[in-house]
């Protein structure tokens, strides 16, 4: 079945063309990872299949019911954790988490849940005194009540430190071993990456690309970073690295004292360290490093990107 169905969704803010014509579609059961860079239009899709807001054109279904005349039983089967928490300050973290379970008449043990999400020992404390990652942990534990079919994060690790992403991310591979669907956006990349069964890359409202994260790095040329250190400075630096520059698929070089870094393709790597004994020098080490998935991502998203791989 599918769980989320985004067909020729366009979305207008007045003038301001928030998504054209997105096309996206999840299947139940999957880990889907939604990014792009800010503006992009990652919550306004969220708050489109929330029907927190409306689309000025196309359909957006959730476990083929349509968003708008079936939003209660939409809501019920959904947890949220909503970009930016919005927790009342006098509450405790039990009242918020009872008060969910409340509204979704679910049978929960509120302090199992905060004792999942790792605030446990803050469940009496009230919610004007927690700190960012811990709102954001109990937003969590508000979301996963009444074992939600499908769970929306919303830039789920804001605020967290390196442990609670790691946490954020065991918590997310339980529920979908349980059987829930997540669809979670992010502006980071690595974020995405372990838990991910699929991504799609949102920008200026298309979708412009979508596959595993092994699909996505197979589409790209590797790219590779190669430090080249020299036995000293060239006479005519400034013309050796415009020559470098040159070289087809080579995308910077950047001079750190005797050493050169160069981004480039990885079939213009000899080519590279030719052009530089050309120039009077002699290599006396050099190092490689494969891109980061962030490079590829920047790829991806970066002005120049429209033509790289699997764009729609
Ligand atoms: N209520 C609004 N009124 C006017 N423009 C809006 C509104 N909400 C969003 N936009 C615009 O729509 C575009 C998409 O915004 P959106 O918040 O969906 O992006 P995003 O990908 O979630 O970004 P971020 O990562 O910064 O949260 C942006 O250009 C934004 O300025």
């Amino acid at each position: 079945m599918t769980a989320i169905d985004i067909s020729g969704v366009t979305k207008r803010y007045g003038t301001e063309l928030a998504l054209d014509g997105l096309d996206l579609t999840v299947e139940s059961g999957e880990i889907y990872g939604f990014l792009g860079p800010n503006g992009a239009g990652k919550s306004t899709t969220i708050n489109l299949v929330l029907d927190f807001i409306r689309p000025t054109r196309g359909d957006v279904r959730v476990f083929d019911l349509d968003v708008r005349s079936d939003s209660l039983e939409i809501r019920n089967r959904t947890g949220i954790l909503p970009e930016g928490a919005t927790l009342y300050d006098r509450l405790t973290g039990r009242q918020h988490v009872e008060f969910a379970i409340e509204s979704k008449a679910a049978d929960d043990d509120p302090d199992e849940l905060l004792e999942r999400v790792g605030i446990a020992d803050a469940a009496g404390k009230k919610a004007g005194g927690y700190s960012k990652g811990m709102a954001q942990r109990l937003m969590l534990a508000t979301a996963l009540v009444g074992e939600p079919d499908l769970l929306i994060l919303d830039e789920p690790s804001t605020g967290l430190d390196p442990n609670g992403a790691r946490e954020m991310r065991e918590i997310i591979r339980e529920e979908n071993a349980r059987g829930a669907t997540i669809f979670f956006s992010s502006h980071v990349l690595g974020q995405v990456e372990a838990v991910c069964d699929r991504v799609g890359i949102l920008r200026d409202g298309h979708l412009i690309a979508e596959d595993t994260i092994d699909g996505l790095r197979n589409s790209m040329p590797t790219q590779t970073r190669l430090r080249v250190t020299l036995d000293r400075i060239p006479d005519d630096s400034a013309t050796a690295l415009e020559a470098i520059e040159s070289i087809d698929g080579v995308s910077s070089v950047e001079p750190e004292g005797r050493t050169l870094v160069v981004a480039c393709e990885d079939r213009a790597k000899t080519t590279v360290l030719r052009r530089i004994e050309d120039h009077g020098v002699s290599v006396e080490d050099f190092e490689t490093d494969d891109s980061s998935l962030e490079d590829l991502f920047v790829a991806y998203t970066s002005n120049s990107a429209g033509s790289a791989g699997v764009i729609q």
